[in-house]
């Protein structure tokens, strides 16, 4: 049987070290650490994900702003609460909620957060600075991924790692992040051909397609870790479950270690997204003091980027 990776417990761990970064940020430099979190229509999903962000977040003392925008909210309305959050001082992370209704443009949304507030690391200069492998703001599901991995392997140098799933917000972030950690990446999608048998050959497989029940038993190596990132919502016997994109009960008499859903990722991409919240507050201490975050446009500190 696998090792179970345990991410409610693992979370846990990771916010017990935010609430102590918290602590210091408040006792030496009076900072309380503060996440805007924009919710635009009425989602029961999101709803759900978004007042979790805000319980996790006052447990550790980072202080949070609910911005609920109305379905129909224009563009320019957006990009103007944005601008809003982008020169308030007193707000270190801005997180809008995904996926935005049809009518706006999410592209443009997100090139508009501040790149030093933009806790999810969904920035172009946030993504290319990740790509370059310098320090940056990363996406936090990813994040949450390799500190699961960290906790199997003392060493992912040279380990071989298939990455199911391509979307900028996990599959790619993943796959860079193992790449910076040494291993020898594939990215399988939807067009992948011979899936299966590229799965088997890997150590590590990350299973973010959308898709339940999509990695069987027979893609998965024997010891192999297994990450299950998927979040597909199904009804049994009327009741609402949650299921990832592994089948788990098989897997797990294959796989060396696995993690659930729920209780794996999910709780993990939160607890990181808090911890990206306090870097974005270092991040913004470094700022020239007389202006301060505030006064700074969004590529004002693009030499931060550009420079080694
Ligand atoms: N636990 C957490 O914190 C989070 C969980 N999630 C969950 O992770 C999953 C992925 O999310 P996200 O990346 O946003 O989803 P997207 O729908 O944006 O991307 C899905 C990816 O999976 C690929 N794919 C779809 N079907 C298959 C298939 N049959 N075989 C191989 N590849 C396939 C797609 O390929 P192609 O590009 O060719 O279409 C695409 O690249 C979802 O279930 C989502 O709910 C997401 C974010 C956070
Ligand atoms: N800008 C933006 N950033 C995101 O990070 C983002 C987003 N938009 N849109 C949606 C996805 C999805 N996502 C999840 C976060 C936590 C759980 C989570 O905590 N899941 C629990 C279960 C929660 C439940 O019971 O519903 C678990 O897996 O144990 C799931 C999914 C973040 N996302
Ligand atoms: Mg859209």
């Amino acid at each position: 049987m696998a090792q179970l990776i345990d991410g409610k417990a693992l979370s846990a761990q990771v916010l017990q070290q935010v609430a102590a970064d918290v602590a210091l940020l408040k006792a030496d430099y009076d900072i309380l650490p503060t996440l805007a979190v924009v919710l635009v229509g009425e989602d029961p999903a999101s709803q759900v994900y978004v007042r979790n962000k805000m319980k996790r977040a006052s447990e550790v003392g980072i202080g949070s702003r609910e911005h609920l925008l109305d379905a129909g909210t224009t563009q320019d309305e957006l990009a103007q609460l944005i601008a809003t959050l982008n020169s308030d001082p007193l707000v270190h992370g801005i997180l809008v909620q995904l996926p935005l209704p049809a009518q706006l443009d999410e592209d443009s949304v997100i090139a508009s957060i501040h790149p030093d507030k933009d806790v999810d690391g969904f920035h172009p200069l946030n993504v290319g600075a990740l790509a370059a492998g310098r320090d940056t703001l990363v996406p936090c599901t990813p994040q949450g991924c390799m500190i699961m991995l960290n906790q199997v392997h003392s060493n992912l140098s040279g380990k071989n790692a298939v990455v199911v799933g391509r979307s900028n917000i996990v599959g790619k972030p993943m796959a860079a992040l193992l790449l910076q950690a040494n291993c020898t990446v594939t990215i399988a999608h939807s067009r992948t051909q011979n899936i299966e048998s590229l799965c088997r050959q890997a150590d590590i497989v990350i299973a973010a397609a959308g898709r339940m029940a999509l990695v069987d038993a027979t893609w998965i190596k024997p010891g192999a870790t297994v990450i299950d990132v998927g979040i597909n919502a199904i009804e049994i016997d009327g009741k609402r479950k949650l299921v990832g994109d592994v089948a788990f009960e098989a897997v797990s008499q294959v796989a060396g270690a696995i993690s659930p859903v729920p209780g794996g990722v999910g709780p993990m991409t939160i607890a990181c997204l808090l911890l990206n919240t306090t870097r974005a507050v270092t991040r913004q201490l470094a700022c020239p003091l007389e202006q301060g975050v505030g006064a700074m446009n969004t590529t004002a500190r693009s030499d931060r980027y550009v420079r080694s």
